[in-house]
């Protein structure tokens, strides 16, 4: 080898390493200089980060966190990098001024198990399969045709709702409000998803309802823990608590669950047509009144030239309409009937109001909704105190972010808990009187009350963005029904004799937050008898 040559080499070698060396270092201080801008947050601890600061209401920890280093908190929890916030403007930064870089879902240990490998719409990540799903959530399953097709079935669940109380008041039960509310929407969802109702007259049998009951339960309550696992990997090996192992029986029992659901539609369908003939037409609405949703994703076709969508994508589409539509409604509807019986003068003034729209001779329709004003404000108050969830669906970062005029780089797979629970509660957005529920704070807006978030972001009750929840149309009329049927059928007195300073309001900690004990109640009719038992 010539000298010249081996000196090539050597120059060649020593500029590689230079290069090397640069690079890392330029590498080391760009990660150090993101770090410098991280927002503020509590100190950490090594390996579990911020992990053990939280307890049994971890939105409550974060909003103590808010109010010390707010209005944006960085917090590392494990080997998870996140933020938290209860500020109208950083929320309206993170969910529309930066939707496309914050408008992804984490990989949770619960979306990989209980939501079909997060093939369903609320779990996804963003990108092309998210974007199908939700399409076709808007386009086929929540559109205002189809919903107002299933108006009459949910005329009929109210009348139920007016003659179960009745039935019960009547032979001096106590009403236990968690149940019948809780009946109440998860009927109207599952007659218009399944094509069934589970509670109350003409139910779709003991067994099944029961059944549909535990999955549901079982399944809220998986979703909605904070497993150390998505955390702290290392926990997945041990799974000390038995989470994994009852993730496993859940995924297996939710899916048989809904593929006998899938096979009784598709069962259904081929005894039409084969009642009417091998040339007949397509299922459609006009055949026996409204098609389910489950008839609808069983018409869709599928991806890539597919004839029908794949089992499993209907499954997770189902999946998702439960969870999202049932338990939100009704929570959010008990603890509007809590804050009712611990102020006894907004229950005056809310059926003062429905007296005069609807009268005492007509039970309400949907159609006195929207003059309903003062019991939309109710709702509206009830979501700024109660919000269904204390956070949103939790978002993530796509790509590394800044936020707050540049101040804070936040690297990418940043977790984004955005505290709703805090936000209804926040002093310097609500005033002095945070705690107190005065729905007349909303009164003043003028025409219709709005019970989505407006242009101010002071409350958040459905999202904003992308990531917006489709059904909030129809979580509202569900809500405004269910409480303006039972407000103006009866008048209403807390259980046991309590006095109305004494109506607890503890709440637990889940995907969506509850009351911690079921909400009890004695009712006394207040219209005419006829009326209860399906007359006008
Ligand atoms: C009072 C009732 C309801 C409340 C309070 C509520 C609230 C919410 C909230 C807070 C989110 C998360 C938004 C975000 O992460 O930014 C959401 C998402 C969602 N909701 Fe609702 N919801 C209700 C009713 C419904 C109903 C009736 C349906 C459907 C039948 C529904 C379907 C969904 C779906 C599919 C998502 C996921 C959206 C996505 O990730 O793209 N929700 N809802």
């Amino acid at each position: 080898m010539s000298v010249g040559l081996l000196f090539f080499l050597l120059l060649t070698f020593i500029i590689s390493i230079i290069f090397i060396i640069f690079f890392r270092l330029a590498g080391k201080s760009r990660r150090a200089a993101d770090r410098r801008q991280l927002p503020p947050g509590p100190t950490r601890w090594p390996i579990v980060g911020n992990l053990l600061q939280l307890g049994r209401l971890p939105h409550r920890d974060f909003a103590r966190f808010c109010s010390t280093y707010g209005p944006l908190v960085y917090l590392r929890l494990g080997s998870v990098d996140a933020i938290t916030t209860d500020d109208p403007e950083v929320i309206r930064e993170i969910l529309v001024g930066q939707d496309d870089a914050f408008a992804s879902r984490p990989s949770t240990v619960a979306s990989a198990r209980l939501a079909y490998g997060s093939g369903d719409v609320a779990l996804a990540p963003m990108g092309s399969h998210w974007k199908r799903m939700r399409r076709i959530c808007m386009e086929h399953l929540l559109t205002t045709r189809r919903l107002e097709s299933f108006a009459a079935h949910r005329a009929e669940e109210a009348r139920d709702l007016l003659m179960e109380v009745w039935a019960k008041s009547s032979s001096g039960e106590t009403i236990d409000l968690r149940q019948v509310l809780g009946g109440f929407s998860m009927n109207n969802v599952t007659r218009m998803l399944l094509g069934k109702k589970y509670f109350g007259p003409a139910w779709a049998g003991q067994r099944e309802a029961m059944e549909f009951m535990e999955i549901t339960h079982e399944l809220f309550h998986l979703l909605g823990i904070l497993y150390l696992g998505d955390y702290l990997p290392a926990w997945r090996w041990l799974d000390p608590t038995g989470c994994e192992r009852k993730m496993r029986e859940v995924e297996k029992k939710t899916d048989q669950f809904h593929q006998k659901i899938i096979d009784e539609h598709r069962e259904r369908t081929r005894r039409r047509k084969k009642t009417r003939g091998s040339h007949c037409k397509e299922l459609d609405d006009d055949d026996d009144g409204a098609m389910d949703f489950v008839d609808v994703l069983l018409s869709l076709h599928g991806e890539d030239g597919k004839e029908h969508l794949d089992d499993k994508e209907i499954k997770a589409l189902m999946q998702d309409m439960v969870a999202a539509a049932t338990d939100t409604s009704a929570v959010t509807s008990e603890w509007a009937f809590t804050e009712l019986l611990r102020h006894p003068h907004v229950l005056q003034k809310a059926q003062f109001e429905l007296d005069s729209v609807i009268g005492l001779d007509r039970p309400i329709r949907e159609s006195d909704l929207p003059h309903l004003s003062y019991l939309r404000c109710i709702v509206r108050e009830t979501f700024r105190l109660h919000p269904a969830g204390p956070f949103l669906i939790p978002h993530e970062s796509l790509r590394p972010a800044h936020l707050m005029n540049g101040r804070y780089t936040l690297p990418c797979h940043t977790r984004v808990f955005i505290n709703t629970h805090a936000l209804g509660r926040n002093p310097h957005v609500w005033g002095d009187d945070v705690d107190e529920f005065r729905p007349e704070r909303h009164e003043k807006r003028k025409g219709k009350v709005e019970i989505s978030h407006g242009d101010d972001f002071v409350i958040l009750p459905f999202g904003a963005g992308k990531r917006r929840c489709p059904g909030a149309p129809l979580g509202v009329v569900m809500m405004l029904m269910g409480l303006g049927t039972l407000l103006h059928g009866f008048d209403w007195k807390a259980a046991y004799g309590k006095r109305p300073e004494e109506v607890g309001a503890e709440e637990i900690y889940g995907m969506t937050m509850p009351r911690a004990e079921p909400l009890k109640a004695v009712a006394t009719t207040r219209l005419k008898e006829g009326i209860y038992v399906g007359g006008e």
